[in-house]
């Protein structure tokens, strides 16, 4: 065990041309971590807060840099997170940052794994990780708060659930998102894309089932291994009080209406996958759902759940939904994030480790999720801070981190 000794915090850009929180730690034989906090978009609202990058440096420094430093060794997480929480005193990290706490907790975790001289995914996940690997989801087409004028769903997701290898998998959805473009040029559909890299056409939701379901259809084909489709429907963002239900352009759907909606694609496209279906408040919804397609399909909370332990324990009382999906910087630590994962395992949810909108080179999740032992690991299809993590899965299984 070694006593970090420095802690150095400066804003870097993220994916979207945004500022974002960059730590290292440093250790006093040497070791050295460096992590990068991502930033959402389409943000649940019972998140751990996000600040201005250069409030959360200036507040970290001020509070929480003088709680680590000689104070705390870089191999003990818990300590270090607990460090964090203690310095902000606060229930969602408003005093310090969401950001520079999950940059401060993933760069001492790299720190802590450098000084042992293991991969991250060892020092989280113990000796015997990185035997199972996680099926990547793939964002291939999206719109919602991540591209305009595109479809009503946020995120139609490949997910190659028959892949041998975790490489295969990795290649299968990036082949998906090409067969996509192919298939939108035969239909002289433009596509740009939206934050994630997955193309942003401008087309209905019922034309992009069509187009994911003949794309992964045709790889199917070509590769010989079964690849499924999901969704994130990122439905808090559909949802208007005032409107009386889910605004899709110019139809409202009310939620019992939403619930066969969803119920009937499942049953259409054999979706394998549906995040946030309904509404953050609506634990009754997604348990609705649950019951009737949570034997099809995982059902996915996200900003139902905001990888928050209690509001996990409130869905699994109720039967709401039969996964989580698991974001570190909506709770602010490493060790915040695996609690989730564990009370999830143990109540037989899976966990499903995801990327942010606005992401950065960072790889940390990639490690979480074998770390982890998770089911799932959502975080994109193409583009570089997307590949980042997508190579480091294939790196990790190649036993070449
Ligand atoms: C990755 C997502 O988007 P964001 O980071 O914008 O919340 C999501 O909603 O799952
Ligand atoms: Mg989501």
């Amino acid at each position: 065990m070694t006593l970090i000794t420095d802690v150095r915090l400066r804003r870097v850009l993220d994916s979207r041309g945004n500022p974002t929180v960059e730590a290292d730690v440093l250790t006093e034989s040497g070791g050295f971590g460096r992590a990068a906090a991502p930033s959402g978009a389409s943000t649940g609202e019972y998140e751990a807060i996000e600040l201005p990058p250069s409030e959360a440096i200036a507040a970290a420094r001020r509070h929480a840099i003088p709680r680590l430093v000689d104070e705390v060794y870089a191999g003990n997480q818990r300590e270090v997170d607990g460090a964090l929480r203690a310095a902000d005193g606060t229930d969602n990290f408003s005093e310090v940052g969401a950001n520079s706490a999950v940059a401060i907790s993933m760069a001492a975790a790299k720190a802590g794994a450098d000084v042992l001289g293991a991969p991250l995914y060892q020092h989280l996940g113990g000796a015997f990780r990185g035997e199972n690997f996680p099926t990547p989801l793939g964002n291939v087409v999206g719109g919602g708060e991540h591209a305009k004028e595109a479809t009503h769903i946020q995120e139609f997701l490949s997910a190659p659930v028959g892949a041998p290898s975790v490489s295969e998998a990795v290649f299968a959805n990036a082949a998906v998102h090409d067969r996509i473009s192919e298939i939108l040029d035969d239909r002289d559909i433009p596509a740009a894309k939206g934050d994630e890299g997955a193309w942003a056409p401008p087309i209905s939701d019922a034309e992009a089932f069509e187009v994911v379901d003949e794309a992964v259809s045709d790889v199917e084909d070509d590769l010989g291994f079964e690849i499924g489709f999901g969704l994130d429907i990122a439905a808090a963002e559909l949802y208007d009080e005032d409107e009386g239900g889910y605004v899709f352009g110019d139809e409202v759907k009310s939620t019992d209406e939403m619930v066969d909606y969803v119920a009937e694609m499942v049953a259409e496209y054999d979706l394998v996958y549906v995040e946030d279906p309904l509404d953050e408040n609506d634990y009754e919804g997604f348990a609705e759902l649950t019951e009737r397609v949570g034997d099809q399909t995982l059902v996915c909370g996200d900003d139902l759940f905001v990888t928050n332990v209690e509001r996990l324990q409130d869905g699994i009382d109720v039967g709401a939904a039969n996964s989580i999906l698991i974001k570190p910087n909506q709770i602010g630590t490493l060790s915040d994030a695996f609690d989730a994962v564990e009370l999830a395992v143990r109540n037989n949810y899976d966990a499903v480790i995801s990327h942010r909108s606005g992401e950065t080179e960072d790889t940390t999740i990639a490690h979480l999720a074998v770390a982890t032992d998770a089911a799932f690991i959502k975080t994109g299809a193409v583009q570089g801070e997307r590949t980042a993590k997508l190579n480091e899965l294939i790196r990790i299984a190649d036993d070449a981190v």
